[in-house]
């Protein structure tokens, strides 16, 4: 039997994201007047040894002596090594933990920093090689012990190779000292870890790079193979998306790219080519035409409420799992609906512009309060009956429409009919969601059957109004405001222009679809789409999936996850059960949901198999997706 391969980690800005001496001068130096001089030449002398300019324990030496350590300062950093560990590493402590006999620590650096993290990855203390401080009887650092050949140039191959390890062996580390453990024979392999500093020199002499640790264990055939490395999946966000969607992306290992406006249809083919997961807000439209150019597409998000600019059936028949954040920022919108109610009731938009022009218009009429009106909320979900609460409190009398069964809230009063709606309403605020057949669910007909004077809101979806016939009633007076937030057509980004019937209008607020922009409301999508993209790809949750079967799942542990999308059809789950019976598979866990077009069926298997068994579950008939996590 082949001899294993042993796996040589190096410490500072591999296994942690930081260099040693530099976070101990950052302690050490607290305070001190000439701290950042002195720092400054602690990771010059770092950079020139990790880069391979000076010889090591001439660079160690240096750098002790510039610094007034002490046993206190070295412990204040081991106590908090684990929080700096590299994300990456993070992500694969169960590589560590279950390979920890195959594994070696290679460093310059100090065992008393070095042991924490090592205890963590189980890696057990005589596979930890590295240097030891000595103190003086005050505590203070004086040096390390010579007589280990760490704390010299060469020192790290020559350990290895003191190991007399049988079989092969593979060093991976972001330094000078890492590449020379290869160079001098001692490794059979090195890859150049570059996750926290890239150093050409060392990526130069390496076999392979690796931008993380994924990637390592994928090109090393470890835990990761049979998961595609999460650098290499590509995330793509449209429309400005927050910054803490994007940090949470790339935190967990994801190459995410992002742009601030939306594209149109022929923009969005070529940029989707090649992108695993797209995130987009309510105005790019994912067409049947967008999903068959998505030739590696996983998952999409609607970092948003609405879903209706997505085709949610051609992206469920290609096993696109599209997600949205549907009560992120319903507040928000709630709170502009009551705003605006009570700007319209009292002229505040055309009062606030004469007196920008320098007119003074003190007067009460047409004004009125909100208080004892009637407001009418057509689409009766989670914003309209959030708005209901609210115009209770402050003393509306609330009547709503849905076209399905809902528990009227506090006094709410259900209308069986739209124009029953319209018929006793001082205020209609829209709230209904923007499928295809609400198209001008408010044309002229509707708003005839309105009140004399009464106001009109829209914080739905432009097509929902008729904005011609709108802007006819306005003038008219038969309508007496209107507040429109979204339109039949939107600049796709905030350099081009806007054009609607119902500029210039006498009453009329105009809000370029702000309705959900609030600072909060966007933050808090940013961080719900993201973890539920999260919870899709590293586990294959799809708990709130608006297309597939909603299954909730936990990590797997021990154990493979196969995922397998398919067309509702009979049989299909006989067939894969076959197939992993034929690979010699184990099931240890089974799930199988399905919906009127689609099943999901998430099965764990035993750990060991051979990958490529398990093509034959792709050629299962109706199969749409497969995918294997580790
Ligand atoms: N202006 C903005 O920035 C924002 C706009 N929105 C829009 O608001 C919509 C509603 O959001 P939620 O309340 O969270 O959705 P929801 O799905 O909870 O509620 C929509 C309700 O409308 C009802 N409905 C649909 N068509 C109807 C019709 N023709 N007549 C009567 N009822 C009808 C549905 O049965 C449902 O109860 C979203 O779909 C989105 O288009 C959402 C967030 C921000
Ligand atoms: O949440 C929604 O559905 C909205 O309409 C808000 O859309 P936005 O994210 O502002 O493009």
């Amino acid at each position: 039997m082949a001899e294993p391969t042993t796996y040589v980690f190096d410490f500072d800005s591999t296994l942690v994201r930081i260099e040693t001496l530099e976070a101990l001068a950052d302690i050490a130096l607290a305070g001190a007047p000439d701290a950042a001089a002195i720092r400054a030449e602690v990771a010059a002398l770092t950079d020139q040894a990790m880069a391979g300019d000076l010889p090591f324990g001439e660079a160690l030496r240096r750098r002790l002596t510039l610094l007034p350590l002490t046993r206190d300062h070295v412990a204040e950093l081991a106590a908090r090594i684990l929080d700096e560990g590299t994300p990456s590493v993070r992500r694969n402590l169960r590589f560590f933990r279950e390979n920890a006999d195959r594994i070696v620590i290679l460093s310059g650096g100090f065992r008393e920093i070095i042991a924490p993290l090592a205890a963590h990855l189980h890696v057990p203390p005589e596979r930890v090689l590295c240097n030891d401080l000595i103190y003086d009887p005050q505590g203070r650092v004086t040096g390390v012990e010579a007589a280990n050949p760490l704390s010299e140039a060469g020192g790290k191959p020559a350990v290895i190779r003191a190991l007399g390890l049988p079989g092969p062996v593979v060093m991976i580390g972001d330094g000078w000292t890492d590449a020379e453990v290869r160079l001098a024979g001692a490794a059979d392999r090195f890859h150049a870890f570059t996750e926290i500093v890239r150093r050409e020199r060392v990526v130069a002499a390496a076999d392979a790079e690796a931008p993380s640790m994924d990637e390592f264990l994928h090109a090393e055939g470890l835990a990761g193979r049979w998961s595609y490395p999460r650098a290499r999946i590509r995330i793509l966000l449209l429309e400005n998306i927050h910054p803490a969607a994007v940090e949470r992306l790339e935190e967990a290992g994801y190459t995410v790219e992002s742009l601030k406006g939306a594209l149109d249809e022929d923009a969005l083919i070529e940029a989707v080519r090649g992108v695993h997961v797209l995130g987009v807000r309510s105005k790019t439209q994912v067409s049947a035409r967008v999903l068959e150019a998505a030739d590696r597409l996983m998952a999409l998000a609607a970092f948003c409420i609405g879903t209706n600019q997505i085709d949610l059936d051609a992206a469920a028949a290609r096993g696109v799992a599209v997600f949205n954040a549907p009560y992120s920022n319903t507040r928000s919108v709630v709170e502009l609906a009551v705003g605006l109610t009570i700007a319209l009731l009292r002229d505040v938009a055309d009062k606030s512009a004469a007196m920008h022009r320098g007119e003074w218009n003190k007067s009460a009429a047409g004004s009125r309060e909100l208080r004892g009106k009637t407001l009418g909320i057509v689409g009766y979900g989670a914003i309209g009956s959030q708005l209901s609460v609210l115009a209770e409190g402050l003393g509306m009398r609330v009547v709503f429409h849905d076209l399905t069964e809902r528990l009227a809230l506090g006094n709410a009063r259900r209308m069986n009919s739209l124009d029953a709606l319209l018929a006793e309403s001082d205020v209609v605020s829209l709230h209904v969601d923007g499928r295809t057949e609400n198209t001008a669910l408010i044309g002229a007909a509707q708003l005839s059957r309105m009140k004399e004077g009464a106001l009109l809101l829209n914080l739905s979806r432009g097509h929902v109004v008729d904005v011609g016939a709108l802007a006819q009633a306005l003038g008219a007076g038969r309508i007496g405001g209107a507040a429109v937030d979204v339109f039949p057509d939107e600049p796709a980004t905030n350099a081009d222009p806007f054009d609607s019937p119902l500029r210039g209008l006498r009453n009329v607020i105009l809000t370029p679809h702000i309705g959900g922009s609030t600072e909060e409301a966007q933050e808090a999508i940013g961080a719900f789409a993201a973890e539920r993209l999260l919870a899709y790809l590293n586990r294959g949750d799809t708990t709130f999936c608006v297309n597939l079967p909603n299954v909730q799942l936990a990590e797997v542990d021990g154990a493979h996850r196969i995922l397998h999308i398919h067309r509702n059809q009979p049989g299909v789950l006989a067939d894969l059960n076959r197939a992993l019976a034929a690979a010699g598979l184990n099931i240890l866990g089974q799930h199988l949901k399905t919906d009127e077009r689609t099943g999901y069926v998430i099965t764990d298997v035993d750990r060991d198999y051979d990958p490529e068994a398990l093509q034959s579950l792709r050629s299962v008939a109706g199969t749409l997706r497969f995918r294997m996590l580790h």
